[in-house]
């Protein structure tokens, strides 16, 4: 199966690397910057397990079809992504989109038609170093996709294989925009916490007011999925209780992002969560709190 990854970064590096380890046949589609990058020092993995160096096959202009495409680029590279992606899709091709939110599924939609796109998450602890190189923060390292509508679709088994046994934790979903849901709740409780209180978790459950503080947030972002008819499984509520009780320093993509000063993913990860929220008639103040002050943030680069 030729698989396209749209974006070396993070994710796309972590992911997309990998399955070239395990020896898939995988070509990044990248910018010129991150192509010389890659060519200059080779697509370097460190993880707690090691470090790997790979030397990835890269594009910048795209004149074939793939049988899979997983994008992972963050949801404000979308557009450009999509514009450069039309030759890439072929008949029987599938989209899988590893982006945190729920928007980019309408966009992709939009563009490819629904026969092509899929829902997809990833779980990662995943930034850049100083070199560029792929960083993997814990031992987390999980991809979950399938499928959007209701009927079988044949494609499922061949992308399962392609994406199976490649040195992290993968599986097809029949609910995957319920898992995708349960996993922005998530995100957008741990990115809107982490960042409007500018501390990593366990700092923050160690400051006054912290636990209840989180608590709240917490109550908020779920009580959004159920109005929008997403309940988070009782599995989801307590990885989502576990996470935001810890005492150690987990933070999100999007704090390491707004800490280092890059741009960051406000609407798609809050914004869109607060738009739910006025739409079903649920209060969200705290949600609304962190989503102004990354809008401020993002006004003030
Ligand atoms: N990092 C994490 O731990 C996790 C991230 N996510 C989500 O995954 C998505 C991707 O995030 P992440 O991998 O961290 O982001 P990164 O910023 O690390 O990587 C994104 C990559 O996209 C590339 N890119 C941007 N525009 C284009 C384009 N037009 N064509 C090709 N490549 C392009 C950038 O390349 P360039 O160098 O040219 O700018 C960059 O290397 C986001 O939605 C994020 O929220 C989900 C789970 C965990
Ligand atoms: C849920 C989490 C923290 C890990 O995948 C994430 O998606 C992120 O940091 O963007």
């Amino acid at each position: 199966m030729r698989i396209l990854v749209a974006g070396a970064g993070a994710t796309g590096g972590y992911f997309g690397g990998r399955l070239a380890q395990a020896g898939r046949d995988v070509t990044f589609l990248v910018r010129e910057g991150r192509q010389a990058r890659l060519a200059e020092r080779g697509l370097r993995i460190v993880s707690p397990s090691g470090e790997t160096k790979l030397t990835p096959r890269t594009i910048n202009t795209l004149d074939d079809a793939y049988d899979l495409v997983l994008i992972a680029v963050k949801s404000y590279a979308l557009d450009a992504v999509i514009a450069s992606l039309a030759p890439a899709v072929g008949e029987r091709t599938v989209i899988v989109p590893l982006l945190n939110g729920m928007r980019h599924l309408d966009t992709l939609t939009g563009a490819f038609g629904p026969e092509h796109v899929w829902g997809g998450l990833c779980m990662i602890h995943g930034t850049l170093n100083e070199h560029g190189d792929v960083v993997q923060m814990s031992d987390l390292h999980r991809l979950v996709f399938g499928p959007l509508g209701d009927a079988a679709d044949d494609r499922v088994d061949a992308v399962a294989a392609a994406l199976g046994d490649a040195g992290f934790d993968s599986r097809p979903s029949p609910h995957i925009r319920a898992e995708m849901w349960e996993k922005w709740v998530l995100l957008a409780t741990l990115g809107a916490a982490t960042t409007l209180l500018r501390g990593p978790i366990g700092a923050i459950n160690a400051a006054p007011g912290g636990p209840a503080f989180h608590r709240a947030l917490t109550a908020e972002a779920i009580a959004v999925a159920t109005a929008a008819g997403f309940p988070p499984r009782p599995q989801a509520v307590a990885v989502l209780g576990e996470t935001m009780t810890s005492t150690e320093p987990r933070t999100s993509s999007m704090y390491r992002d707004l800490v280092a000063g890059l741009p960051v993913e406000a609407d798609a990860i809050v914004g869109d969560l607060v738009a739910e929220a006025t739409r079903h008639g649920v209060a969200t103040p705290l949600l609304s709190a962190a989503y102004t002050a990354l809008s401020i943030y993002q006004a003030g680069r």
